[in-house]
């Protein structure tokens, strides 16, 4: 690490970072999604971290399909699209989070899409939970809230409910449907901050209002300015807690992040994502990093689209990391 970067205090190695590479598309319905790991690493992100920042990268540099943990029939259970699948790939990945974690390493994970939130929250709350006898903070940075239950979402996706599955708004008993989270891979929601909303639905507004989850949205941002809204979200989580940031590149305006599944106009620049990754790199509270929903192969330009998210992307990630504070 270079001598101007933040260490995480609640890391015994905080020049290590896990890499978790999740070439994983089923908690929703485009194709795409997958590739987003490998287009990351090969626009150079991991080389970054590791000869600029410093870091010393563990973890294979090998993106994981999880094909072997694809049941042969996965038909639609309470609602959910592909509920077999997801839950076995998130299980798997919050064991490989929590691996890293549970060795004092930061964890940085490449999306896929975000249900894999489930498996890299779930790992980390344990991880820290048991190295620390500490509750982590998620601060959520997306168009969307993600927390619908599958009785409340319209589109059944499961990218659109891992919040409500790691807090346990949403409950399921049976193993091969998240039954296998434990009270010890919980998030608790008054640990929880958003920023960047602006897509919400009518059932998440009531799940928000009803459980006093923190949010700040588009119009806060425009209100207060990032500056604000992003010490404002820090003070809820309070100075003292460890840091799992789960970032979905919708956060960004379509014009920053084109490539992606479900953009959402009226978005933060650039320029404000990097803020709230350096903002929380400098609190030295950081233990995880999602970065989600890139889609390579979604954008009408494709090449040039495609190429500018996975650029902003790796900004975000880097900023989160330390990069760019003199
Ligand atoms: N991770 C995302 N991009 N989520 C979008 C979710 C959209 C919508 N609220 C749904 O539940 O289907
Ligand atoms: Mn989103
Ligand atoms: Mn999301």
């Amino acid at each position: 690490m270079n001598t101007s970067m933040v260490k995480s205090k609640f890391l015994s190695h905080p020049e290590d970072i896990g890499v978790v590479a999740v070439g994983f598309s089923g908690g929703q319905g485009k194709a795409g999604v997958d590739a987003a790991p490998s287009a990351l690493i090969e626009s150079g992100l991991l080389t970054q971290l590791r000869d600029e920042l410093n870091y010393k990268l563990h973890g294979d540099d090998k993106v994981n399909a999880y094909n072997d943990l694809v049941p042969k029939d996965d038909p639609p259970f309470r609602n959910m699209k592909n509920p077999g699948t997801v839950s076995a790939v998130t299980q798997r990945l919050s064991e490989q989070v929590y691996s890293h974690a549970k060795e004092g390493r930061m964890v940085l994970t490449l999306g896929g899409d975000h249900s894999i939130a489930i498996g890299t929250i779930a790992g980390s709350a344990k991880a820290i939970r048991e190295r620390l006898g500490r509750e982590i903070a998620v601060i959520w940075v997306d168009a969307h809230a993600d927390i619908n239950t599958p009785e409340t979402s319209d589109s059944g996706n499961i990218h659109g409910m891992p919040v409500a599955f790691v807090s346990g708004l949403a409950k399921e008993e049976k193993p091969e449907y998240f039954g296998w989270l434990k009270p010890e891979h919980m998030l608790n929601v008054s640990k929880l901050v958003y920023i960047g909303l602006r897509d919400v639905d009518a059932g998440e507004k009531r799940i928000l209002r009803e459980n006093g989850i923190r949010a700040f949205s588009m119009f806060d941002i425009d209100r207060y300015g990032i500056g604000r809204v992003v010490e404002m979200a820090l003070a809820h989580i309070g100075n003292d807690t460890p840091i799992h940031l789960s970032f979905d590149v919708d956060a960004l305006d379509p014009m920053w992040a084109p490539s992606t599944g479900t953009p959402v106009r009226g978005g933060l620049t650039l320029r404000e994502g990097d803020f709230i990754c350096e903002s929380v790199h400098l609190t030295g509270n950081l233990v995880a990093v999602d970065l989600v929903e890139v889609n390579p192969s979604l954008a009408a330009d494709r090449e040039a689209e495609a190429a500018e998210t996975i650029r902003a992307g790796c900004s975000l990630v880097r900023c989160a990391l330390g990069e760019s504070l003199l």
